[in-house]
């Protein structure tokens, strides 16, 4: 196991001054399962290419446990097969002509290990991703999804330092890619192995790791654990990519109460005023970008006696029957919201005026055009 430290990284494929990675840094901590997050073309996979040695960094340094592995303006550069990392792809590359056992064994075959003892360790790695009973079974006879254990298996019976998943479960089900997270999970918990991992899918991402990194056009625009990413994303950009709503702007009037990592603001838009939510370290004037979930909307009649919430008054302008739910479209300030509610909801006829609130802890604001401060 070991830690990774990555300085400064950048990579321009063929120069053109359009870099698919720019001046990334990063530190992935011993024995942690770290996450790049993003929409495709934003850089994870070529991040992970250069930690493994399939690609050049044009500048910066990688360092894998105390080795430096790449360093662009020292001129280091260390080759793939003598990183000592595992490495797994969206496609499972078994040979299809080797037994499963023959296929898990290869790399310690390559390493020239003495067969009882490589018999031991992949049959012991087979039993840690449960396909011990496929042992003698070729590839063709499994499934996607066995075939991915065994890569997985594949990849760990040499004991990496560096475990590198680039979106293993993309090929598999939705159902079996939920599954197939939450078995991996488990295996690190017995291995350990420090592991950086790729997906576009913030579900997948949320329950497999320690620690998210979200990538945008090649840059960090946040990192922290799925709980933070997930409740106070960083920027307007990383919120839009969660789902959030982001098409409420306004400022700060002010700071009504603070706490370690948050504060209660008080804030106004053009059409909206009074509204309290919650916000990263903000001040009186500042503008910002308000960061909505539509679940945690509810429609009410009711007067806000606490005075500790935010809610617009908004027009339904569509409402649509979705199984045992109705879709309702509402439109408030300068946005609409989509709402589910109960098939009864009399009062979420077309044209009736609505007022739709949170809780100021349910509604995080974020400071407007924070996305063009890059790494941070
Ligand atoms: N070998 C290459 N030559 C030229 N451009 C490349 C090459 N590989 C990737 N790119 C470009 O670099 C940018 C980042 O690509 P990269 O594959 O790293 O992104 P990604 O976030 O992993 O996307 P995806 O999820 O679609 O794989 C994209 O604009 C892509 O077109």
């Amino acid at each position: 196991m070991a830690e990774v430290r990555i300085e400064g990284i950048a990579r321009d494929y063929g120069g053109t001054g359009n870099p698919a990675v720019r001046d990334l840094t990063l530190d992935i901590a011993d024995g942690c399962v770290v996450t790049l997050l993003g929409p495709s073309g934003c850089g994870k996979t070529t991040t992970l290419r250069m930690i493994a040695g399939l690609e050049r960094p044009d500048a910066g340094t990688i360092r894998v446990g105390d080795k430096v592995v790449a360093s662009a303006e020292k001129g280091t550069f260390v080759p793939p097969e003598r990183r000592d990392i595992g490495m797994v792809f969206q496609s499972y590359a078994l040979w299809p002509h080797l037994t499963v056992l023959e296929n898990v064994s290869y790399p310690l075959r390559m390493r020239r290990v003495a067969k009882s003892e490589m018999r031991q360790r992949s049959m012991k790695v087979l039993e840690q991703v449960g396909l011990q009973d496929k042992a003698d079974s070729y590839p063709s006879r499994l499934s996607g999804g066995q075939q991915q254990r065994a890569a997985i298996a594949r990849s760990l019976v040499f004991d990496p330092q560096l475990l590198l998943m680039d979106e293993p479960f993309s090929n598999l089900d939705a159902r079996l890619r939920e599954r197939m997270g939450e078995d991996l999970r488990e295996l690190h918990a017995k291995v350990g192995v420090t592991t950086v991992y790729v997906t576009h899918d913030q579900a997948e991402a949320m329950v497999l790791s320690d620690e998210v990194v979200v990538m945008h056009e090649g840059r960090i625009l946040d990192q922290g654990s799925p709980q933070k990413i997930s409740l106070q994303p960083a920027t307007a950009t990383v919120a839009s990519f969660l789902g959030y709503n982001t098409e409420l702007r306004g400022v700060v009037d002010e700071v009504v109460s603070q706490s370690e990592d948050t504060q209660v603001v008080r804030a106004s838009g053009v059409d909206w005023s009074g509204c309290c939510l919650s916000a990263p370290d903000l001040v009186k004037g500042d503008q910002i970008t308000l960061a909505i979930r539509t679940r945690v909307l509810t429609m009410t009649d009711k007067p806000d006696e606490s005075g500790m919430s935010c809610g617009w008054l908004g027009v339904v302008k569509a409402r649509r029957s979705v199984g045992d739910r109705d879709r309702v479209t509402i439109a408030c300030a300068d946005t609409t919201f989509v709402l589910e509610v109960d098939t009864t909801c009399t009062e979420c006829r077309v044209g009736t005026k609505v007022n739709v609130r949170a809780a100021a802890d349910k509604v995080w604001a974020v400071r407007s055009g924070s996305d063009l401060d890059g790494n941070h």
